[in-house]
């Protein structure tokens, strides 16, 4: 049976009386509410357990109110909404539950949770990360150091969240507050006493890590992605900081690699260690004085020395089961989090970071030898996280570099030509085809990748752009491969599926080219 995270909810809740639950938000009162007791909350009537509160939200798209009486049905015993929604629901069929105002629904739903589950973040340890690319990574990272330490972690990501055994997709990056706070409510009862969350700008914006306070966080970088949402960087940058912000945290670990991380020292107010992976020279508190990776062993190694004059000598070596430079970035994050942040041993982070996997992150499918060619399935999917890639992969390549890429639709279009200039550049052999269309048209889509390669390539030179299916690229790129070439599948790392007009058909990268190679490059 496969679970989901409907089915992750802590099984010893204390209930707690629906007036002391949104005591300090309601903006009424009324004696309905008395001797309601509630034992979660959820903001999504497709997910109601009994005895929850249903936050009825104001969203982009519909009132939440709209979807209350069905929230009712499945077990809600009251609804939190706004004027609005109130308004809608007194309009409405009886809905047999009490209505309890409050000014922003939205805001108050993590608080809310956090409250319904006795408050389950402030019984762990906390570590967020933050940054355009590389949070799945460092978050990986740290869940590595935080395992080896015997901190029982639980990890929210991109690629999994998973609790002890379980291990689930999740359909987003940052979870909605409420299920956060039950499913580290449920972590706690299993003894968890750690949690790595990764935190999207998003989740900053729209409440969903409201009222939580992270023991360390992390600030990675600043690239161009989500424009669609934030229209300018001076936004997306503001939504990010707010993390390092004693908002949402005791300490941070800030990367001054770019002017975006060197803004953020600038106006951090909580105690805060700097680092760069990429300058020795950079004014950080820790720099990295050696690096190196290769893809035959799978690794990076890197040399971190702290350039505080308390400890002028020490350094570190890390070394991370991950190819590539931009890894450097996650390793040394992870680490000061760890150790600095949260003062594990720096022996026992270091064996952990040694043990990393991250899935769908170069991921090596086949490594090169006399019969088959270097295949990588990869997730970068912003020019900045696609060029730093090809780049790596550029230099360990004898033959040509061979790419299979494309862009998502319905987010960030401002980005797409810029995707496929980088790869025109930094690539032998482009292979154009589609990520997840969501409901634009493909073609649409394409062409405006097409149209930032062809400012590179106006011919279309080595240019093929396949408009039946991603398989049908994985396949045709890795069958024109010789040995000395790599393949690079970018984009779509270990997402399960590809979302074409809302409905998800099952697809996978690794399992695609994985099938793909052993029919055209057998190994016996
Ligand atoms: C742009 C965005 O982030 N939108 C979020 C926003 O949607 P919305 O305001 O449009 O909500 P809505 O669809 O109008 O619905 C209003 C309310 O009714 C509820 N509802 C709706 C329908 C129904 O049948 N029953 C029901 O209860 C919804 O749960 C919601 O609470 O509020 C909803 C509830 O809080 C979120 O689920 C939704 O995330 C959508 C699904 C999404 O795709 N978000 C992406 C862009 C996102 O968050 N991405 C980040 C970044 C990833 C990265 O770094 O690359 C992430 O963290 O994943
Ligand atoms: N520190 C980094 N800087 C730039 N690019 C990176 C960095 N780390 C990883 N990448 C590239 O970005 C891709 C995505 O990495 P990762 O999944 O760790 O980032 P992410 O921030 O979690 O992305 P998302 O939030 O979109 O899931 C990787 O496959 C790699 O190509």
């Amino acid at each position: 049976m496969s679970i989901s995270v409907k089915d992750l909810r802590p099984s010893n809740v204390t209930p707690v009386p629906l007036s002391a639950l949104v005591d300090g938000w309601a903006l009424n009162s009324s004696p309905d509410w008395n001797g309601v007791e509630v034992y979660g909350v959820t903001v999504d009537s497709h997910d109601v357990a009994e005895g929850e509160v249903f936050v009825a939200i104001p969203g982009a798209r519909a009132h939440g109110a709209q979807f209350a009486s069905k929230a009712v049905k499945a077990g809600a015993v009251a609804v939190v909404t706004d004027r609005d929604g109130a308004e809608l629901l007194s309009s409405e069929v009886e809905l047999g539950v009490p209505v309890v105002e409050v000014a922003d629904p939205r805001a108050v739903a993590a608080p809310l949770a956090a409250r319904a589950y006795g408050n389950p973040a402030e019984r762990m340890k906390l570590v967020g990360v933050t940054g355009t690319n590389g949070k799945t990574t460092t978050s990986f990272a740290s869940f590595a150091a935080l395992e080896q330490a015997g901190e029982n972690p639980l990890i929210f990501c991109t690629a999994e969240i998973r609790l002890g055994d379980v291990s689930i997709y999740p359909e987003r990056t940052t979870m909605e507050g409420p299920v956060i706070q039950r499913i580290l409510a449920l972590g706690l009862e299993q003894g968890c006493r750690s949690a790595v969350i990764e935190v999207s700008a998003h989740a900053i914006s729209l409440h969903r890590i409201q009222g939580m306070k992270f023991d360390v966080v992390t600030f990675l970088n600043l690239q161009h992605d989500h424009l669609d949402y934030y229209h300018t960087m001076d936004n997306y940058f503001a939504a990010k900081a707010r993390l390092c912000s004693s908002e949402f945290t005791r300490r941070a670990v800030i990367c001054v690699d770019d002017q975006w991380g060197q803004r953020l020292a600038a106006q951090c107010d909580v105690p805060f260690v700097t680092y760069s992976a990429y300058d020795p020279q950079a004014k950080a508190d820790w720099t990295v004085l050696e690096k190196s990776w290769d893809l035959d062993t799978i690794s990076t190694d890197v040399v971190l020395a702290s350039q505080s004059a308390a400890a002028p000598s020490s350094s570190v070596k890390l070394s991370v089961p991950v190819p590539g430079e931009v890894n450097v970035q996650n390793a040394v994050a992870a680490y000061l989090m760890t150790t600095w942040g949260l003062g594990l041993s720096a022996d026992q982070v270091i064996a952990g970071i040694k043990r990393l996997s991250v899935p769908g992150r170069m991921t090596i499918m086949s490594t090169r030898d006399q019969r088959r060619p270097l295949v990588i399935v990869d997730f970068a999917h912003t020019p900045e996280a696609l060029e730093s890639v090809l780049r790596t992969v550029r230099e360990l390549t004898p033959g040509r570099l061979i790419v299979v890429f494309g862009t998502d639709g319905d987010r960030d279009a401002s980005k797409r030509p810029d995707v496929g200039r980088v790869a025109a550049e930094n690539a032998d052999i482009l292979w154009v085809t589609d990520e997840n269309p969501r409901y634009e048209d493909p073609v649409q889509v394409r062409g405006q990748l097409l149209e930032g390669i062809r400012k590179v390539r106006p011919e279309l030179k080595d240019v093929i752009e396949v408009i039946t299916c991603r398989r049908d690229a994985i396949r045709e790129a890795i069958r024109s491969a010789q040995v000395a070439d790599t393949v690079m599948i970018t984009g779509k790392g270990n997402e399960h599926y590809q979302e074409f007009n809302g409905v998800m058909h099952p697809f996978e990268d690794t399992i695609v080219s994985a099938e793909v190679l052993d029919a055209i490059f057998p190994l016996d």
